[in-house]
């Protein structure tokens, strides 16, 4: 560990003068907390860190792991969340982890570097471990698979003759600032997957079910669906089922399926966690994410059809294909073993074409709602207009919405139309002559069309015409054929 700390220390030079900054600023609300930390928070906290006695150093030091068997350690969490807030601040990139049961925000720091806070003018190190465990599983026929999964410590230390004031007072002040943050609202995040780790930034998508334009009863049915779900963790457990449900997005697009999701995450106040399968290396590292996941959360795997190999269970092609994730290391991923590990979890694949997805992936209980997302329709585009004006009746509606009803169009095409100015006027005048032009453009189109099929009708007819005649003339020949013939055999019989 000592020599990890000492290769860390200058990489970290340009973050430490921003920490010191902020910790100073801090003092003052400091002292106000920690005279009120509650008994019984100090307790629980002695019992989740490991102190270490060197005589020989003049340092003190102890160590708070992340986790004690299967649950998060408080101290650890109370503390990776104070880090973050001060590595918050630093322009520094930092990979993001956050905590099974409560929507804190964890930044996890480069395994071995350090953060220097200074408190009541005292320093404290601050110095997160990574290391890698081997965890032993077993699938339902008894088959053993390892994997890798990585356990962190924070080591802390500050000189000797400050170890009461860490003991008693810095810490616990950590714990009590922690408590006082963790109940405010946090912001949501969107992780993104690079190969093992997820990153994140946050999530300011303001897609709603007040702005999603789609039929009003298959919104409210959603809305119903995830409301229960919400509230289903009795149920799910009476049931003997993981607290879990799927949704397969599908349609043209353009039709909102991305922000359908945004508006799931927006209404359950879950994180998005964007499983990109291009970047996973294999079932067993899916396995990996999966773990690093947490609770209350929005897994989704964008254009699946295009992410997994369509029907290559069975196919002997897989062989040729090998893919990284196997649509059996999928499935396993939506509903095996391993996706009990949590709760309170939706997966949602999304895709172009629902025709092209193996039928494992659809099959009843697998995705519990597949959910259509069309072209625009009358009450779409008034959605629509609302979102972007604030208005619900204009003179030009009754012939726009005509319009729409007659052709394919996609929320996404009338949105951004209708983001072309702010004048309302000016926006849907503009809409109205593309979907005029639009309409023309599908008048021609069917008019060309007709007219090609009026020629193929006009060709087929004249061949049959040919054929006939030249059948008739075949026909009229082997009759003077066989009047020759008889001619001939008369000419025999002569
Ligand atoms: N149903 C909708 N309701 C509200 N806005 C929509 C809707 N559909 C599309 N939009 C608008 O169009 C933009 C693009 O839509 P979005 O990315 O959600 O479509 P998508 O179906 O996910 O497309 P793709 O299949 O190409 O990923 C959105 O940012 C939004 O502004």
């Amino acid at each position: 560990m000592a020599s990890n700390s000492k290769k860390s220390m200058s990489s970290s030079k340009g973050f430490l003068a921003t920490t010191a900054s902020i910790a100073a600023s801090a003092m003052l609300a400091r002292s106000l907390y920690y005279e009120f930390v509650p008994e019984e928070v100090r307790k629980s906290m002695f019992s989740q860190i490991k102190i270490f006695h060197n005589l020989l150093s003049r340092e003190f030091s102890m160590v708070i792991h992340d986790k004690e068997g299967l649950t998060t350690n408080n101290v650890y969490k109370a503390s990776m969340t104070y880090l973050s807030s001060l590595v918050s601040h630093s322009t520094q990139r930092v990979r993001v982890k956050q905590f099974d049961d409560d929507k804190s925000l964890v930044i996890s720091l480069d395994s071995g570097q350090k953060i220097i806070d200074v408190f009541e003018g005292i320093q404290f190190k601050w110095c997160l471990y990574c290391s890698r465990n081997n965890v032993t599983s077993k699938d339902s026929d008894g088959n053993l698979s390892f994997m890798l999964s990585n356990s962190y410590s924070l080591e802390l230390s500050c000189k000797k003759e400050h170890k009461d004031k860490a003991l008693d007072v810095y810490l616990p002040w950590i714990m009590n600032w922690w408590n006082n943050t963790k109940n405010q609202n946090t912001i949501l995040k969107l992780f993104l997957n690079s190969y093992e780790d997820w990153s994140s930034v946050n999530l300011h998508h303001p897609a709603t079910f007040d702005t999603i334009a789609m039929d009003p009863e298959l919104k409210r049915t959603i809305i119903d669906d995830l409301s229960k779900f919400k509230k289903g963790k009795d149920y799910y457990k009476s049931i003997g089922k993981t607290w879990k449900r799927g949704y397969l997005l599908y349609g043209p697009p353009g039709t909102g399926k991305s922000s359908l999701v945004a508006a799931i995450a927006n209404f359950l106040n879950y994180n998005i966690y964007d499983l990109d399968l291009a970047q996973v290396q294999g079932n067993l590292q899916l396995k990996g994410l999966l773990i690093e996941m947490t609770n209350k959360s929005v897994i989704v795997i964008e254009d699946i059809d295009c992410s997994i190999p369509i029907k290559n269970r069975d196919s002997k092609d897989s062989y040729s294909y090998r893919p990284k994730v196997t649509l059996s290391g999928l499935l396993n991923f939506v509903d095996g073993l391993w996706s009990s590990c949590s709760e309170e979890r939706i997966i949602i694949f999304t895709t172009n074409y629902k025709e092209q997805l193996d039928p494992a992936l659809l099959r009843a209980g697998r995705m519990d709602m597949h959910i259509y997302m069309g072209y625009c329709s009358p009450s779409m585009f008034r959605t629509l207009v609302f979102n972007y004006h604030h208005i619900e009746h204009h003179s030009l509606f009754e012939q726009i919405e005509a319009l729409i009803k007659d052709l394919e169009i996609t929320p996404a095409t009338i949105s951004e139309h209708l983001l072309r100015s702010d004048d309302v006027d000016v926006a849907l005048q503009e809409l109205l002559k593309f979907l005029q032009l639009s309409k023309q453009e599908a008048l021609d189109k069917e008019n060309e069309k007709n007219k090609k099929n009026a020629g193929k009708k006009d060709d087929k007819k004249k061949k049959k015409k040919e054929k006939k005649n030249v059948k008739n003339d075949s026909d009229t020949d082997d009759n003077n054929d066989d009047d020759d013939s008889d001619t001939d055999d008369d000419d025999d019989d002569f």
